[in-house]
């Protein structure tokens, strides 16, 4: 093997000495050689290394750690993903400690033995390798994923596979799901796996627009149209010309606008507000909401003609806590994300984030989920995400339920989602974790309308 082709290992050490025993005693590695903070730091730059042991006495400061622990702040700091394993000097096991604390892999105790720091650092190159692959999985499922959704449960599959479908014919299409579901983000993949792809996404949401804007703001208007408009401005539906027109919480579209907008559906036309004449635009509408949209039909405050217009395909979004092994799998997606801007030292999720992360309900679902992460991840005093750090250690979901049942239910329901999670959607490796039969759970799956 060459010594391009060999894992390098940066040996940061001020005694010649050991440095000429450590540069030795390994096969297989290219060594690098640094005697103070300035070179590591240089070394870092040139060489990249996954692995690094560190001597925390450096000079100027050789019988204390300050030096050494500011070289391992400016590794982690350039290098979040390097693995630094600190040598603690006789009685200075503390010190270990706090490297640890503040970010290093693991430490060993001098006086050197080879063979024991040769173990130490090769399950830190295996580890880095491991960590890399997860990373590269990680951005392929984000640039490969629907619209960039991040999914491994069989619930979402279902959706994208009906909106890939549906993509290339020029239907209608309403979303149903709850906020923070990622609407949004599967109606811009629709638009993005659509022959549209190469006109705008446009979106709006009708519910964050005061009633007497929106129709200005969807048709466009002509200028002196009102006072204000200093000139003519076309609405959303002309910008997504060629592509689609998102409309968000289409529930709270007022009737009279509902007119207008079932001319367009039908024409294919739109008249700017104080313009005269028609103008021909085609755009695609998907359309979503969080209303319960049959409802207001039979109420009378959604059109029912309009509906049938707008949801010629309707997709049901499923709630986050009813995705299997979602959570987990977006909370690492986040988790590395808000680490490289927000915290590089915070590598993942610890068992009892990821254990809570799995029984929580997520009522505010993906959103609710980034924004905890995002928070914790700010929040973290080590390396790993803590449970106490998303603040959900102790909640307990939903204990405001109805009766004895509903409870029962509730707590079901999080059991088996849990197990299913943990046993990567397998039944058998579920109820044996829950302790039944497979039967059994197949007849729970059916009465509460779970999947595997
Ligand atoms: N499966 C997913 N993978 C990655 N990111 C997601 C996923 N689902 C949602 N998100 C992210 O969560 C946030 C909320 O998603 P989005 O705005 O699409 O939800 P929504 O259902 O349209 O919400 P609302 O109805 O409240 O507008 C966004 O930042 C989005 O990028």
């Amino acid at each position: 093997m060459s010594d391009k082709d060999r894992p390098v290992l940066l040996i940061v050490e001020d005694d010649v000495g050991l440095q000429r025993q450590l540069r030795w005693a390994y096969e297989g590695y290219e060594i690098v050689v640094a005697s103070d903070r300035t070179q590591a730091l240089d070394a870092i730059r040139a060489h990249e290394p996954a692995v690094v042991t560190l001597d925390l006495g450096l000079p100027p400061d050789p019988d204390g750690v300050t030096e050494g622990f500011a070289t391992l702040r400016d590794i982690l700091a350039m290098k979040p993903d390097t693995k630094v394993i600190v040598a603690s000097g006789h009685g200075a096991r503390e010190s270990a400690l706090q490297a640890i604390a503040d970010g290093a892999w693991d430490f060993y105790a001098k006086p050197i033995d080879i063979d024991a720091l040769g173990l130490i650092v090769s399950r830190a190159f295996h580890v880095h390798a491991l960590e890399a692959e997860n990373r590269r999985l990680a951005a392929r499922i984000d640039a490969g994923g629907f619209g960039g959704l991040i999914s491994a449960s069989p619930e979402m599959a279902t959706v994208t596979r009906t909106l890939e479908r549906v993509a290339p014919a020029n239907v209608s299409v309403m979303l149903l799901g709850a906020s923070g579901t990622g609407k949004e983000l599967l109606a811009r993949g629709l638009h993005d796996a659509s022959p549209r792809s190469r006109g705008n996404f446009v979106a709006i949401n009708c519910a964050a627009i005061p009633e007497t804007l929106l129709e200005s703001e969807l048709f466009g208007h002509e200028k002196g149209a009102f006072t204000g408009a200093v000139k003519t401005t076309e609405g959303k539906i002309e910008q997504a010309a060629g592509g689609t027109l998102f409309l968000d919480e289409i529930g709270d579209v007022p009737l009279a606008l509902q007119v207008k907008l079932l001319r367009f559906l039908q024409e294919r036309v739109i008249e700017r507000v104080g313009g005269r004449k028609t103008i021909p635009v085609d755009t695609r509408i998907v359309c979503a909401t969080h209303q319960n949209v049959d409802g207001m039909v039979a109420d009378g405050r959604f059109r029912e003609d309009l509906y049938y217009r707008l949801a010629e395909i309707v997709v049901r979004i499923p709630a986050l806590a009813d995705r299997t092994g979602d959570a987990v799998l977006l909370a690492r997606h986040f988790v590395t994300r808000y680490a490289a801007s927000m915290n590089p030292v915070v590598t993942g999720l610890a068992p009892d984030a990821r254990a809570a992360i799995d029984g929580w309900g997520w009522p505010g679902n993906v959103r609710e989920l980034e924004n905890r992460i995002k928070r914790a991840v700010i929040m973290a005093d080590g390396k790993l995400v803590t449970a106490t750090d998303l603040d959900l250690d102790g909640k307990a979901e939903d204990a405001s339920a109805l009766n004895l049942r509903a409870a029962r239910e509730l707590a079901d329901r999080k059991a088996i989602r849990q197990a299913l999670a943990r046993a990567d959607g397998n039944i058998s490796g579920a109820s044996r974790l829950l302790g039944i039969s497979r039967p059994t759970l197949y007849d729970l799956l059916k009465s509460y309308d779970l999947h595997a």
